[in-house]
């Protein structure tokens, strides 16, 4: 559907970006078994849309299937839920994803859905919560959430939720696809994981400090597809895993270099440009509906 069709149809579309973890080392445990990370988030210039209408008789309704994810588990309504019960707000809404960011690939996608959902709800509903408690509300929902609600790239701590936002120079990526569905859950019990890293700072990472991607050589011996993948773009410049996997990226100096370097993607795995932003398109949308008046 085109913008001005869905907008003619009582729908309205909220970005959910992409982001890659340029860099992700575990610094200790918390009580409750969640790590403690360091890592920088950079947001991805697109991803999945999430299209929400309002509904008057405060259901929420998933419109479009996600296959495999049942609906009471799926995160935009989980997120939808979430904000009815902290605003008690009676409306309600129809929810649609258009989905292009893989499912288990490390590209945060059921995060950013839900961080979109939030966003969108909040605006579209009325219910002026704001980014903090928006936030507060998606870290209960995945650890991931509150970078996506506060939509700047972003040096990241505690389990994700501690977030100073940070300049990174203009940037293009080719992220890679190897068709490999990677459970995080899974992945941070593994034993060999290293868990002992030594603190960062924002500074050191700017000035190029040694970093790394701790599950990299977990999913690399778990997933042969991963380290293929990894191995090829390897040609081209630092080829890094994003999160917990399996999708896979590497910097490259201008658009025209990453889409030369997508081009070649061998069979079997797919691969795009993408291009890193300071601000995610979620804040655009979101000032766009407040200019509005409504
Ligand atoms: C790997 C990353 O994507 C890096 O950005 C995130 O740390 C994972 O974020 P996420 O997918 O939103 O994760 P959640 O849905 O909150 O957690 C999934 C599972 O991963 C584990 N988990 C997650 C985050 C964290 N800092 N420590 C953990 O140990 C927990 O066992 C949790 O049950
Ligand atoms: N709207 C949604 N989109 C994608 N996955 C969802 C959604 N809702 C629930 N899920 C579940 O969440 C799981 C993880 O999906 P997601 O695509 O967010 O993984 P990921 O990118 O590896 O996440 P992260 O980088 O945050 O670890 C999926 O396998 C699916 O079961």
């Amino acid at each position: 559907m085109t913008a001005p069709a869905a907008a003619a149809a009582g729908w309205s579309e909220w970005p959910a970006p992409a982001k890659l973890n340029l860099f992700l080392h575990i610094v200790g445990r918390r009580a409750d078994g969640y790590h403690l990370l360091e890592t920088v988030f950079q947001l991805l210039d697109r991803g999945d849309t999430v299209r929400l209408r309002l509904r008057g008789d405060g259901e929420i309704r998933r419109v479009a299937p996600l296959p495999g994810v049942p609906v009471e588990q799926d995160l935009v309504v989980r997120a939808a839920r979430a904000l009815q019960d902290a605003t008690g707000t009676r409306l309600g809404a129809d929810i649609a994803v258009d989905k292009r960011i893989p499912m288990g690939g490390g590209l945060g996608g059921g995060s950013s859905d839900a961080a979109s959902t939030l966003v969108g709800l909040d605006a579209l509903w009325g219910c002026g919560l704001g980014e903090d408690r928006l936030a507060a509300l998606g870290l209960g929902l995945g650890a991931d959430v509150p970078v996506f609600v506060r939509g700047r790239s972003a040096w990241a701590e505690g389990v994700g939720e501690r977030l100073v936002p940070i300049d990174l120079p203009p940037s293009w990526y080719v992220v890679v696809d190897p068709g490999v569905s990677v459970p995080t859950a899974a992945l941070f019990q593994a034993p060999e994981l290293t868990r002992d890293a030594a603190h960062l700072t924002i500074p050191l990472f700017l000035s190029g400090a040694t970093t790394v991607n701790v599950f990299e050589p977990v999913v690399r011996e778990r997933h042969a597809a991963v380290a293929s993948a990894l191995d090829w773009l390897a040609r081209h410049g630092r080829a890094r895993l994003s999160g917990s996997g399996g999708c896979v990226f590497v910097a490259t100096p201008s658009r025209e270099a990453a889409e030369a370097i997508a081009r070649e993607c061998p069979p079997g795995m797919r691969a795009w440009p993408a291009q890193g932003v300071v601000e995610s398109p979620l804040l655009a949308q979101r000032r766009g509906w407040d200019g509005r008046g409504t």
